[in-house]
Order: structure tokens, then sequence, then C-alpha cells
């Protein structure tokens, strides 16, 4: 009886280590580590909001860093707040991600890159048919287009780096990019889209020892967020609002450790993480570890999120009762 029991016990106890093991062999593509120190950091969006914070972070980090946006004032201003917070200097490109040419040029003039970071992007919360063509194209053409024509610009300087170690392109897309909220029709599809890019480019640029990470914030305050609250949506506030709003430091860090480490999906807090696992589908993992604690979790998190859906639906009913009585 007592031998019996101890047998099971430890059939029970060995099957998870052998499916761990099994996790250590298949977890791809393989766990690798990206440095920072004395690589060449460029950082779309660099002047403002998160990519600023990354910016300073990768300088800390020993990086040498190229910041890009369009405002050449803001881009030397942001140049001055690094140069007094770190001590060191970055280089600065002006160029819209909309135009490949300029890109082109910016990609000549700064020379091989070993990690890029993709943080520039804009939100105009509205409703869909309160949303101008003219606003749904340029979230488009910046959130989406605008990474692709970066990657597109960028790839033959990753490739050109001098160094062994891996190459990283990291993009910035958003807890919006992981679930549709109320008020982010054309802003959500930007971000979704990129989810089918960096999986693609994975498989793609394995060969040259290129790692994608997807970084997913929740709200976050920067210039950015304070511009798009001007035209947000009470509802989207009441939907997107369950999420504690983050400091653009504290993105920024979790980025950096998020790529440093290899990651393909980087959550930025807790509910991101949840998110993260919920929304997984079929991402990459190179952790055995993570990919360990999905399977358990992750038909736990699909109830969970089932009921935030719930509660989200019984907002928007609540709101279209009152809208009815008002009319
Ligand atoms: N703040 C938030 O709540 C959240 C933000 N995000 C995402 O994080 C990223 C950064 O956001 P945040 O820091 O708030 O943004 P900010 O508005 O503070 O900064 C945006 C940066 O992108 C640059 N940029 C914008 N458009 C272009 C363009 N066409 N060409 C080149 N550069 C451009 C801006 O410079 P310039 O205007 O001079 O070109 C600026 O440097 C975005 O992708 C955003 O969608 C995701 C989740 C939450
Ligand atoms: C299963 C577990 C679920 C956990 C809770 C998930 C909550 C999701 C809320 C999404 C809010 C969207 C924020 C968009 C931020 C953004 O991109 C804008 N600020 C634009 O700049």
């Amino acid at each position: 009886m007592q031998t019996s029991v101890i047998v099971v016990l430890s059939v029970l106890g060995a099957l998870p280590c052998i499916l761990y093991l099994a996790l250590r062999m298949i977890s791809s593509p393989r766990p690798v580590r990206i440095p920072f120190a004395n690589r060449h950091v460029l950082i779309t969006g660099g002047s403002s909001g998160i990519g600023f914070e990354l910016a300073k972070l990768a300088l800390l980090e020993g990086a040498s860093v190229s910041i890009l946006a369009r405002d050449i004032a803001r881009l030397n201003e942001a140049k001055v707040a690094l140069a007094n917070s770190t001590g060191k200097e970055v280089r600065v490109f002006s160029a819209d991600v909309k135009n490949l040419k300029s890109l082109s040029n910016v990609a000549t003039e700064a020379g091989p890159i070993d990690v890029l970071i993709c943080s520039h992007g804009v939100a105009i919360p509205k409703t869909f048919e309160d949303s101008s063509l003219d606003e749904i194209n340029h979230m488009l053409d910046t959130n989406l287009r605008g990474n692709l024509y970066v990657i597109k610009a960028m790839l033959p300087s990753l490739k050109n780096r001098k160094d062994n170690y891996p190459a990283s392109i990291a993009i910035v897309s958003s807890q919006a990019g992981q679930v549709g909220i109320y008020g982010y029709a054309a802003y959500s599809a930007s971000k979704f889209g990129l989810k089918g890019l960096a999986e693609s480019l994975q498989q793609e640029l394995h060969c040259y020892n290129v790692r994608m990470s997807l970084i997913f914030p929740p709200d976050t305050y920067t210039p950015g967020f304070d511009k798009e609250n001007e035209t947000k949506p009470e509802l989207t506030k009441l939907i997107g609002g369950i999420n504690k709003i983050s400091s653009a430091e504290d993105v920024a860090k979790k980025a950096v450790d998020g790529i440093k480490q290899g990651k393909f999906c980087i959550a930025c807090n807790f509910d991101g993480w949840m998110l993260g696992i919920a929304t997984m589908g079929m991402s990459p993992q190179p952790s055995a570890i993570n990919a360990f604690a999905e399977i358990f979790l992750v038909g736990f998190l699909r109830l969970y999120a089932l009921f935030i859906t719930w509660s989200w639906y019984n907002t928007l009913i609540k709101w279209e009762r009152k809208k009815e009585k008002h009319e």
C-alpha cells in the first residue's frame, strides 16, 4: 500500500519535470542575451515620452545612442536633457517614418545598428464614426506602415553590425494591440498589425541572428498621452481605464530588461503579463519557464478575461441606457 503511494507521488512529481525538460528542448527561438554596452542603439520617437526614457536607459547601459523623430528643435532639447541626466551625448536624426527615402538617408549616415527600438507612434482616440479619414490614415501610416518603413530602411545596418552578438528589433505596440477597446478602432488595428509583422519577421530574420520584441505598455504618462486625452471619449476612459497608469521610466525599464533577455512579448505590469498570456496565440517563446507557466495559466486567464469583458459590456449597456434617457 505504502509503496504504491510512493510510486504514484513520484510519477506525479516527475511529470512536471519531464514537461519542463521537454519545453527546454522545444522552446524557440533559442534563448539569448542581447547586450547593450558598447553597441549602437537607434530609437525612433526618442525625443519624447517612452522613447526618451529608453534613450536614457540605453545610455546608462553604456550604449552609443541615436534618436530619430521629425521635430529637430525637440530632438535637440532631448539631446541636452539626456546629456544633463546621463553625462553622455546622443546623435540626433530628423526624419519622418512615413518617408522611406529620408529613413534610408539616416541609415547611411548612422552606420551599423545593433539594437533598433521603434517607439514612434500616435493615438487619436475617437469613435470610428467621428474619426476623419485623415486621422485614420495618420495612425495607420505612422504606427503600422511607419514600422515597416523603418525596418525596411534599417535592416541592412543591422545585418552590417560589427560584432557576433544577436541584434534586436523591438517595436513599441500597446495593450490596445492585444485587445480592441472602444475609441481605438484605427489605433488598435495599427497596433495589432505589428504582431503579424513581428512574428513573420522573427522567422525570416532568424538566420541573421536578429531577435524581435514587441512591447505592450498600458496607459503611460507622456506628452503623447496628454495629447490623446484631449479627444478621448468618456467610454474609452471607462473601459481602458481599468488599468493603472504607468510612468514612462517604468515602461522603458521593463522594455530594456525584456529586450536584453531576447523576449518576444514584453509586458509592462502584472495586468499586462496576464493579458500577454491570454492573447498569446502562436507567438514564439524562448523561455521554457515562461512556456511552462503559460500552459497552466492560459485557461484561468481566459476565464478572467471573460469576466472583464462582461464588465466592459455592462459599462456599455449602462452608457447606452443613459444616452437613451437623455434623448
Ligand atoms: N503613452 C501611452 O499611454 C502609450 C503609448 N504607447 C506607444 O508608445 C509609443 C510612444 O508613445 P509616447 O511616448 O506616449 O509618445 P509621445 O507622443 O510622447 O512621443 C512620440 C515620439 O514619436 C515621434 N514621432 C511621432 N510621429 C513621428 C513620425 N511620423 N516620424 C518620426 N517620428 C515621429 C515624436 O517626435 P516628432 O513629433 O518630433 O516626430 C516623439 O519623439 C507609441 O508607439 C505609442 O503608441 C503604447 C501604449 C500606451
Ligand atoms: C486576462 C487579463 C486581462 C487584464 C486586463 C487587461 C486590461 C486591458 C486594458 C487595455 C487598455 C488599452 C490601453 C491603451 C494604451 C494606449 O496605447 C494609449 N494610451 C495610446 O497612447
